[in-house]
């Protein structure tokens, strides 16, 4: 790795679990940019049914996903980010649960993954970089001298979905939101590759009882710790 590349922190954990929030929190607390790996394989399973590829079909999703023509954007007005996939908006589309269904299903699929590593890994810059997904800790930046793992019980995290999703005016109902987030997780910690799993040298904290700015305010206490240990540089 160039030494001009500056450090890692990976935020890891299953779906609900308030790693887009604190990312997005830390991201500008720090003046970092953040990877959203979660939106490439999102965005990558909408390209899947924009082209008829069923999301089990590995060879054709292979070649989709190396070239997969997509943008993350910031708007400079706005500071909010917005995502092109083939010329298209769908920033908000990606969001869905059946988006998000659909690409747990791609992210099971080996040589997808590998086919996207590059991609995520170029994210990474002479400015910092804060990396929100299911194996950032593990496998995409293994070296990142900070590892958070969140997680919450299933019941809080479709609570959180519901109370979003209903905020977007979409037609959810909890036990549905449940089901889904169970399948999700039953299937991203149990894939044979990159599973969800708390790097060995991952803090985990659990969220199911904290508001987003206390687990914020938690992952600032990390992040000192860490530089006081000489593992990140000192923030200006
Ligand atoms: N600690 C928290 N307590 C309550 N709601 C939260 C918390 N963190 C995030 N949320 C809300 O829960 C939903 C899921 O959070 P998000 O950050 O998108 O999770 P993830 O990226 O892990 O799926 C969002 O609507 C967000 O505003
Ligand atoms: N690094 C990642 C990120 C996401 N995935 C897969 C597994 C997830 O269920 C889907 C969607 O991820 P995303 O982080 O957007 O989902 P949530 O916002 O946490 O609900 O993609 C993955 O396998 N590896």
């Amino acid at each position: 790795m160039p030494a001009l590349l500056m450090p890692v922190i990976t935020v890891d954990g299953p779906s609900g679990s308030g790693k887009g929030t604190v990312c997005r929190l830390l991201a500008e607390k720090l003046g970092w940019d953040v990877l959203d790996s979660g939106a490439i394989y999102r965005v990558l399973s909408l390209a899947a049914l924009h082209h008829q590829i069923a999301l089990d079909n590995e060879e054709a999703l292979v070649p989709l996903a190396a070239n997969l023509d997509v943008q993350f954007l910031i708007d400079s007005d706005t500071n909010a980010g917005k995502i092109i996939l083939e010329g298209e908006d769908v920033t908000t589309t990606i969001r869905n649960e059946e988006v998000g269904a659909a690409a747990s299903k791609v992210a099971a699929l080996p040589r997808v993954r590998e086919a996207l590593l590059r991609r995520q890994r170029a994210f990474r810059t002479e400015n910092g970089l804060i990396a929100d997904g299911r194996d950032m800790g593990t496998v995409v930046f293994p070296d990142a001298p900070l590892k958070i793992f969140l997680t919450a019980s299933a019941e809080e995290r479709a609570r959180r979905r519901f109370v979003e999703l209903n905020e977007r005016g979409l037609d959810v109902t909890l036990s549905g939101l449940l089901q889904d987030i169970q399948a999700r997780d039953d299937r991203d910690m149990n894939r044979a590759v990159a599973p969800l799993v708390p790097a060995e040298d991952a803090i985990e904290l659990d969220t199911s009882e904290l508001n987003a700015q206390q687990v914020f305010d938690k992952v600032i206490t990390l992040l000192d710790s860490s530089i006081s240990e000489g593992k990140l540089p000192k923030r200006s």
